[in-house]
């Protein structure tokens, strides 16, 4: 019997340290014998890479870019995300609808009544229940001080349209973010991103033991390079 997939999604403002732990969690899961599917948003296929270009690079209006974001996830959801979900993957997503709602909704103040309507349609998939939309089955939530995350970046890559934005930009995308986590108490799973990185992976990796994805001893062994 194939095991039922799993939908983790990474979240936090840019410089959080998603990036550096997401790999590792993939490896962890390998160790233990389940295909990992991993993947990003905006982004994830031929169509969604091309949009991503676009909103990453073009300055556009909050609409456009917001309907730009939903279509690259519609494309990604119904290519890559739920047919790995019906192979029984876990799928690890740098990044999925609360991004938007933090980023575009927090960040630009685009209307979050809006965001909701086209999370609601985006997300309707077949074979769910109709009162029910696809969403990650657990968030990893870098929670770091824009202050810190900006230290961080600073050097660390070239930054596109939303890192180079001032640092008033991110206290806004925080509390996008905090605000999401408070609406789904069960599905965020806060990290203190300040910490070290040996001690953010042992806080992530015991989120997954918790909910029994993971093996203590599998989630003991590694952790970033
Ligand atoms: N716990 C940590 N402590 C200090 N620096 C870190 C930590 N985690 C990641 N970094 C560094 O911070 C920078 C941003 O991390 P990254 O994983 O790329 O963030 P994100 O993917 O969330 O934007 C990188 O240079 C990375 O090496
Ligand atoms: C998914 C998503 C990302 N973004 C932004 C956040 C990031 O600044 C950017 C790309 O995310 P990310 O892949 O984390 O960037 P990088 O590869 O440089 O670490 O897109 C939004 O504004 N809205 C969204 O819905």
């Amino acid at each position: 019997m194939i095991k039922p997939g799993i939908f983790i999604s990474f979240e936090g403002i840019d410089g959080a340290g998603k990036s550096t732990h997401i790999e590792a969690l993939a490896a962890a899961f390998r160790a233990q014998g389940r295909a990992v599917t991993l993947t990003r948003e905006p982004g994830g296929t031929p169509l969604a890479e091309k949009l991503r270009a676009m909103v990453l690079n073009d300055p556009m209006d909050a609409l456009t870019e917001a309907l730009l974001i939903f279509a690259a996830r519609r494309d990604h959801l119904v290519q890559v995300i739920e047919p790995a979900l019906a192979r029984g993957d876990v799928v690890l997503c740098d990044r999925f609808t609360d991004a938007t709602f933090a980023y575009q909704g927090g960040g630009r103040g685009f209307d979050l009544g809006m965001l909701s309507v086209l999370e609601q349609w985006v997300q309707s998939v077949q074979g769910l229940p109709a009162d029910m939309i696809r969403q990650p089955d657990m968030t990893v939530w870098f929670d770091l001080a824009p202050e810190i995350a900006a230290q961080r970046l600073s050097g660390a890559r070239v930054p596109d349209k939303f890192e180079a934005q001032p640092v008033e930009f991110f206290r806004r995308v925080a509390q996008g973010y905090a605000q999401r986590a408070a609406q789904s108490p069960q599905r965020f799973a806060r990290i203190d991103a300040a910490r070290d990185r040996h001690q953010v992976w042992q806080q992530i990796t015991s989120a997954m033991v918790r909910r029994g994805w993971l093996a203590i001893m599998v989630a003991a062994n590694g952790g970033p390079k």
